[in-house]
């Protein structure tokens, strides 16, 4: 049977754009669908704008230090509604430039929502397409908890990047990735910030020499840290003001906006998988096996819908790896996600690769671990008034000591991890890091001199 065309790919984010673009490189006819803007959620709404915004807040951080090291600097504000246009040009410019890129891989993009009418079959804006393989990648949305009363009176990821003035006073609530990021961008641009956890330390199942420095450094910074606070409802007051009150019978008040960071959910309602036989599991995730097929033959699903880690980088190589077994005849590219590196771009960033100390424990058991830490403040802050430490761990496993986890917060972290993580790919020794030659001086070169 004929099809329109050889793939469709639903959603044009991360991996969905990944897949096209690496199948018509092959050669095949490609379609991708996209209800909103291309790039989806990393390019508009995601990591893009979030490091624009953290490159903003290092530079209040530069000014912030600069008289300790003899500038005389006279700050005359800050234009958050310049940064902002200036963001949102830049992503603009990307989504034109992903418009000229997939015309020139010849893929066509479909505006709207896709859904499926058979198995083979999508349905946009009214009109059908057909399509040997079909790719599901749509990504996800953030979550408000529908038991919190009024809880829609405070916004979410999303509502942050729409923000055009900057809020005087906010409360972030969560822990996770977006919760202590966009908490350190409002800080560090002058924002009164209160961050709300139901527990104590920030970044939950993290290695806890992370959580911990982490927690500290945030405080520092002047960050206000409501512990052992679950939300129950949200409140506006006759003054336009917030009030955020707890189960217990707490509250806090006065925050012109509330910003929920409380995890993401699948985007799976207007896919209408039951009429391509499909279904979602109960956390709304689309299973596939290692090789990303669906339990529907010529279906795939990559990305964050799928539940792996919800990082750009997996489902771009999700993506890559489908097309390349699909039409290179590359069936030994499967995805490994026994090291996956991740930053979070916090205040101080924090980098880590592999296991954290306890996981290792309860894998390995308790006495075949062992660990090499060292916290120190790095050179950067040797003599000015704000002190932000750096904390280094290497988790390593048997009499190899081969190297199973590292765990990174402080400042580079971001771009120190990169070369570290190929190490624990690679299956690297504590002996393999000692052999390296450090580089002096710099806070990485603990990582490789540690006793
Ligand atoms: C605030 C924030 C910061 C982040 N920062 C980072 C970071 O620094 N580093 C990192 O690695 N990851 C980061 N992430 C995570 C990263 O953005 C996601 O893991 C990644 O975008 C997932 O790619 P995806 O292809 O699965 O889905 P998405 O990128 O979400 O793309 C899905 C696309 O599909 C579209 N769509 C959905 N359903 C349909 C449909 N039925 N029809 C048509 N179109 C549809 C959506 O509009 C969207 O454009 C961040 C996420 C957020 C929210
Ligand atoms: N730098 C990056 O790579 C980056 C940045 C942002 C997001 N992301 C990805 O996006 C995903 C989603 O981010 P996220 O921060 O929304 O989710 P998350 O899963 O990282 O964190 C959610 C946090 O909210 C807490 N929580 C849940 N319900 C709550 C409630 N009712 N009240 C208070 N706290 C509650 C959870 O305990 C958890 O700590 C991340 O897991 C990550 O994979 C990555």
């Amino acid at each position: 049977m004929a099809y329109d065309y050889d793939l469709i790919a639903i959603g044009a984010g991360s991996g969905g754009l990944s897949v096209v673009e690496r199948a018509a490189e092959y050669g095949k006819k490609c379609a991708v669908v996209e209800a909103k803007k291309l790039g989806g959620t990393c390019v508009n709404i995601g990591c893009v704008p979030k490091k624009v915004m953290w490159f903003g807040a290092h530079i209040a951080e530069a000014l912030r230090d600069a008289p300790d090291y003899g500038f005389h600097v006279k700050q005359d504000g800050f234009d958050w509604g310049k940064l902002v246009e200036q963001r949102e040009q830049y992503i603009t410019n990307i989504n034109t430039w992903y418009g000229g890129y997939m015309a020139d891989k010849g893929v066509d993009v479909l505006h709207g929502w896709g859904s499926f009418v058979d198995e083979h079959t999508v349905e946009v804006d009214g009109k059908t397409y057909t399509a040997e393989t079909i790719v599901i990648a749509p990504g996800g949305q953030p979550t408000i908890p529908q038991e919190t009363e009024n809880g829609d009176l405070g916004i979410t990821s999303d509502g942050f990047f729409a923000l055009k003035e900057q809020p005087k006073k906010v409360a972030v609530i969560g822990s996770g990735y977006i919760a202590v990021e966009l908490a350190g961008v409002f800080q560090a641009l002058g924002t009164e910030t209160t961050l709300v956890s139901r527990k104590d330390l920030v970044l939950r199942g993290f290695d806890d020499m992370i959580r911990e420095t982490l927690t500290d450094a945030m405080i520092t910074s002047g960050i206000k840290k409501e512990y052992h606070f679950a939300v129950e409802k949200l409140h506006k007051e006759a003054d336009g003001t917030l009030t955020v009150f707890s189960t217990d019978g707490q509250q806090i008040g006065g925050f012109d906006q509330v910003v929920w960071a409380v995890g993401r959910e699948t985007l799976i309602e207007p896919l209408q998988l039951q009429n391509a036989g499909l279904s979602a599991n109960g956390k709304g995730f689309i299973e596939v096996d290692e090789r990303h097929k669906t339990s529907v033959d010529n279906i795939y699903a990559i990305g964050d819908v799928t539940g792996q880690p919800q990082l750009t980088p997996v489902a771009i190589r999700a993506g890559r790896y489908l097309a390349e077994r699909l039409y290179n005849n590359k069936p030994e590219l499967i995805l490994d996600l026994h090291a996956v590196p991740t930053v979070i771009f916090s205040h101080p960033p924090v980098g880590t690769v592999g296991l954290a100390e306890h996981d290792a424990r309860r894998e390995y058991g308790h006495d075949n671990v062992k660990v090499y830490t060292s916290i120190f403040t790095p050179m950067r802050y040797a003599f000015t008034e704000h002190q932000i430490k750096t904390a280094l761990k290497l988790v390593v496993v048997g009499e190899e000591e081969r190297v199973v986890g590292i765990h990174i917060v402080g400042d580079g972290a971001d771009e120190m991890l990169q070369g570290f993580a190929v190490a624990v790919q690679m299956n690297a020794t504590k002996a393999d890091l000692d052999a390296t030659i450090a580089i002096h001086p710099s806070s990485a070169e603990e990582l490789v001199t540690m006793r």
